[in-house]
Formats: C-alpha cells, structure tokens, sequence
C-alpha cells in the first residue's frame, strides 16, 4: 500500500435507526412504496398479496423460511442480526433483506406458476429507452474517438439516474430534484489513459452492471466501443441473479435491450454477434443479491476481476460494497478503501446514499446539504 494511503480505521457501518436520517427514510417510505407498486401493477393471488402486505409490518429481522433454497446462507448471514430490528441492524444488510423476504413472498425462486416472474418486470417495461435516445447513442459512432470515448462515460454515468427505486421514492415525496449535472469527482482521464495502455492485465474489461432500461443501453453501447476500439479484447458484463433493488439488470433485461436497437443499428448487431462468439460473456453469481461487500467476494470472482484490465463498477449500490457501507469521512481516499480490491477498478456512480470517499479537503462542506441523496451530483473514480 502506498505511503498516502494508510489502512484507514474502519468507521462504524450505516445503519437506519435514526428516524431522520437517509436510511429510515428508505426503509420506511421507499420500501413500503415498492411493495405497493408491485401489489398494483401485478395480479398475484391472495397468498401472495397477503405474504407481501404483510412483509413490512413487523420490523423484525427473522430467519428465511426452511423451504427457501438459500436458508440456510441467510441463516449464516443473519445469526448476528436475528430477533432485532431492520431499522438496527447495517442498512445495506437490511435492504439485501428486504427484496429477498420480497422475492420469498412472490415465489420467484420456489416451484410453481410464479417461478422466475420478475415482480419489477412492468416498471422496468415502462421505463425502456426510446426509438431518440437509441438513435442519439447511435449517431456518436461518426465523432473522433476521444469525443465518443468521453460521451460515452458521460451517458453511462448519468444513466444510473435511471433508478426505478429512486424515481418511485422521488415522487412519492413530491420531491423531483433539480438536475445539476455535477461531477464531485472526475477520473475520466486517468480511466481512459488506463484503458489505453494496451496490454495491462488479459484484455478484459469487467462492467458489473447496475439498472436495466436507460442505464444498462448506455452501458451496452460503451461495451460496444470498448470493443470495437480494441480498448477491450473482450468484456464480461456481471448482472443480477434475481430481480434486485427494483431496476438492477438480469439476463432477460440484457437481452430485452439488444432487441430494442433498431434493425439497422451496427451496434446491436456486433453486440449480438459478440454474445455469439464470447468477446462478450454474461457473467452473474448469487454473490450479486447476497448482503455482503466486494472484500467478501467469492474466490471465482475476485479470479475474474483479478485479471481483468479494468473493473468498472456501475451505480450507488456497488460503490456502498466496494468502499464499504460505512460513515467514512468524505476525504478518505479512494485507494485506501479499496487498495483489496483484486486489480484495476473504476466507479461510475451518481451519488444516491450517504457513503462518499476521495472528496478534496472542505469539497463537500460547499455542497448543498441534500448532496449525497439527490441524485443531482456523480463521481467517475478510478484506482489503476
Ligand atoms: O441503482 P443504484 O445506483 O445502485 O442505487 C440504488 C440505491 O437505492 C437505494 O436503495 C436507496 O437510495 C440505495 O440504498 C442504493 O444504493
């Protein structure tokens, strides 16, 4: 570790049960929010709407039930929490918990008629990119290489604005914040200087990806580059397992998005045909809805990130697991948070939780009071 990077001392992890604070509002508001747009928009039957109504009222964290394949990881990762309250226990644990005790109550893992059905399938269908934003993505392709290269890491960026949950808990409120294109922290350079260096690692870039729909199509046509500029000899895009956090990418969702490019768009072709002869891998694993952080990342990954070239980490929710879900001091560095991490990895994240590292000294006391929850400010981090 370099010497401007010590081991910082771990700050205690972000937990909801200030009723003020960020956290209780999302457990409090948002989640019964998502739980009654999923009662509205699909018709399950009266178990199932039962189950989900009754999901939020008891606060109480308790074991999965024994017929869940996976109790028995819950059992492991739960022991400590057991019996107490969601509002007390780690914030990015209980809402790991929340949209698992979600996905138990629809059925979406166990046998039956409603096996595999994506509860979150009709929002993320309302909210797909249009015929123009495709057509714009598209017209990139004639602009000099570096004028493309930065557009790109600009759509991707912003694009995780497109956040279902966010959105949902936004309007709720009443609450559409002003759009202040702002980069808290920009890399941008020393990403592409890193991914230009051809030869560093085995010429794979790993996007682990976050939202479907206007996020993911953004991601897709910055892969397409990657590739199509040799800056990548081939990508692997990480996705969700399950339905996750309301809009996170799952296969089905990648392969919606490939279809919605217009027949004549050459981008939609070469990804398709890159899918075919593997330059483009679909990579997932139950890692990706566990409630755990990347430094508990299962030995087949960290192998993958290990020896890519670049790891670029999409989204709020996948800076909170590679930083840590902690109440870090805004100037704790970058590197020093994630100095574990296997190889090379890059953040795009617009700000959407309190977690914030590698501000400069007094940045953040300039900034408006509703920073880190707005949605309005990102950051591009890169440690090379
Ligand atoms: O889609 P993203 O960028 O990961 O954001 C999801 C975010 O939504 C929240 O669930 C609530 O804001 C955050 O806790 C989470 O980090």
């Amino acid at each position: 570790m370099p010497a401007e990077s010590p081991v910082p001392v771990l700050p205690p992890p972000i937990r909801s049960d200030d009723p003020a604070s960020f956290p209780a509002s999302v457990l409090r508001d948002r989640h019964p929010a998502i739980v009654a747009r999923v009662l509205a928009d699909v018709p399950f039957a009266a178990p199932v709407r039962r189950s989900l109504a009754t999901l939020l009222q008891d606060p109480t964290v308790t074991p999965l039930p024994r017929d869940a394949h996976d109790c028995e990881d819950w059992d492991r990762w739960g022991e400590p929490y057991f019996g107490r309250s969601m509002f007390e226990v780690p914030f990015l644990w209980a809402e790991n918990y929340f949209y698992r005790r979600l996905l138990y109550a629809t059925g979406y893992h166990e046998p039956g008629p409603w096996r595999g059905i994506d509860p979150f399938g009709p929002q993320k269908a309302a909210d797909v990119p249009g015929e123009e934003e495709l057509r714009a993505l598209d017209a990139l392709q004639v602009l000099p290489e570096e004028e493309q290269a930065s557009a790109l890491v600009a759509a991707s960026l912003w694009g995780n604005r497109a956040d279902l949950g966010f959105q949902l808990a936004q309007r709720e409120a009443g609450e559409v914040h002003e759009r202040v294109d702002d980069l808290v922290v920009d890399d941008t350079d020393l990403l592409w200087k890193h991914l230009d260096r051809r030869g560093a690692g085995n010429g794979t870039v790993c996007v682990v990806a976050d939202n479907a729909g206007r996020e993911l199509l953004p991601d897709l046509v910055l892969i397409d580059f990657l590739l199509r500029t040799g800056r990548a000899a081939r990508v692997e895009l990480h996705v969700k397992p399950a339905p996750y956090f309301v809009s996170d990418a799952l296969t089905a969702d990648v392969l919606d998005e490939l279809r919605r490019f217009p027949a004549d768009s050459a981008i939609g072709r070469r990804l398709s045909a890159a899918l075919r002869d593997g330059t483009l891998e679909l990579v997932t694993d139950a890692f990706y809805c566990a409630p755990l952080e990347f430094p508990q990342m299962p030995e087949s990954l960290a192998a993958r990130f290990g020896a890519a070239r670049l790891t670029i980490l999409k989204g709020d929710l996948n800076y909170r697991r590679l930083v840590g879900d902690r109440s870090w001091p805004a100037e704790t560095s970058f590197l020093s948070t994630t100095g574990y991490f296997p190889g090379p990895v890059a953040a795009l994240r617009t700000v959407k939780s309190d977690v914030v590292v590698g501000l400069a000294a007094g940045a953040a006391a300039k900034l408006p009071a509703s920073w880190r929850t707005s949605g309005a400010f990102a950051m591009v981090q890169v440690r090379a």
